[in-house]
C-alpha cells in the first residue's frame, strides 16, 4: 500500500513542556491511525501539526512523499481537517451551514438537502445552528465527510456528543472511505470498533517520551 502521510522525527513543545518527541509514523492507503492518550498529551497538537495548522519544533511531515508546506495546493486538495470544535457558523441554520461549507470547500454540485438527509438532520433546517444540540451540530460539521474528496482525512474527536446512531453513522462512513483506498487519521476516547491491520494505534504519553505502535 502507498504512504499517504509520514512523519519523521517531529518533536512538539507547547509551554515549555516537551509533549513527544523523534516522533516518525506512516500511514498507508486504506488504514487508520488512531492517536491515543490521555487529556492533554498532545494529540490534537498532532493533529494540528500534520493539518499544517502549527508548526513543529523539529522534525518533518510528508504527503505522498512532499514536504509540507512545499505545494500548498497538493496540501489543500489531498487533506480534509475537522478539528475538535464544530466549526459552525452559529447565525446560519444547518442548510445554510451546509451550502457555506460546501462552497468553502470549493466542493461542486453538493446537494445540500441529501446532506442534510443523509446526517439526520432533516426537518431541522431553518433553525440558527446556535439553537442545535451539540450532537446536532457536530453532525453539521462532520457533513463535510460526505462530499469530501480528500485522500486523507484528520480529524480530532470526531464521534464527541454523536448519539450511538451518529457514531455507527461515521463509521460507517469511515469504512467506506478506507475501502475507497482513504486513510484517515484520528483522535478518540472512545474505542474503535475496526480490528485487524487496516488499524495501528500510537499513544502519547505525557512527561515522558514514550511513544509506540500497538
Ligand atoms: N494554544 C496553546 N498554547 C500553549 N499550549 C497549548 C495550547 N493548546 C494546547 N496547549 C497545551 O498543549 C498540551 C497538549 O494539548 P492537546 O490539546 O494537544 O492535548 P490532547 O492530547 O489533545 O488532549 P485532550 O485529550 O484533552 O483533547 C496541553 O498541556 C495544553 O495545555
Amino acid at each position: 500500500m502507498s504512504v499517504v502521510i509520514e512523519t519523521k522525527q517531529l518533536t512538539s513543545v507547547r509551554a515549555g513542556r516537551t509533549l513527544f518527541s523523534s516522533l516518525s509514523l506512516q500511514l498507508c492507503a486504506g488504514e487508520i491511525l488512531h492517536v491515543e492518550g490521555p487529556n492533554g498529551a498532545g494529540k490534537s497538537t498532532l493533529l494540528r501539526i500534520i493539518a499544517g495548522l502549527l508548526s513543529p519544533q523539529e522534525g518533518q511531515v510528508l504527503l505522498f512523499g512532499q514536504p509540507q508546506y512545499e505545494d500548498p495546493e497538493l496540501w489543500q486538495r489531498n487533506t480534509l481537517f475537522i478539528g475538535h470544535k464544530p466549526a459552525v457558523k452559529a447565525e446560519l441554520t444547518a442548510l445554510e451551514n451546509l451550502h457555506y461549507q460546501s462552497q468553502f470547500d470549493g466542493a461542486e454540485d453538493v446537494d445540500a438537502w441529501h446532506l442534510l438527509e443523509t446526517v439526520g438532520l432533516l426537518g431541522l433546517e431553518d433553525l440558527p445552528a446556535q439553537q442545535l444540540s451539540a450532537g446536532q451540530q457536530r453532525r453539521i460539521a462532520l457533513a463535510r465527510l460526505w462530499y469530501s474528496t480528500a485522500p486523507l482525512w484528520i480529524l480530532d474527536e470526531p464521534f464527541t456528543a454523536l448519539d450511538s446512531r451518529g457514531i455507527k453513522l461515521l463509521h460507517e462512513r469511515f469504512q467506506h472511505h478506507i475501502d475507497q483506498g482513504g486513510a484517515l487519521l484520528l483522535t478518540s476516547h472512545q474505542p474503535l470498533t475496526w480490528s485487524g491491520e487496516r488499524l495501528q494505534k500510537i499513544r502519547i504519553e505525557p512527561h515522558d517520551e514514550a511513544l509506540g505502535y500497538e
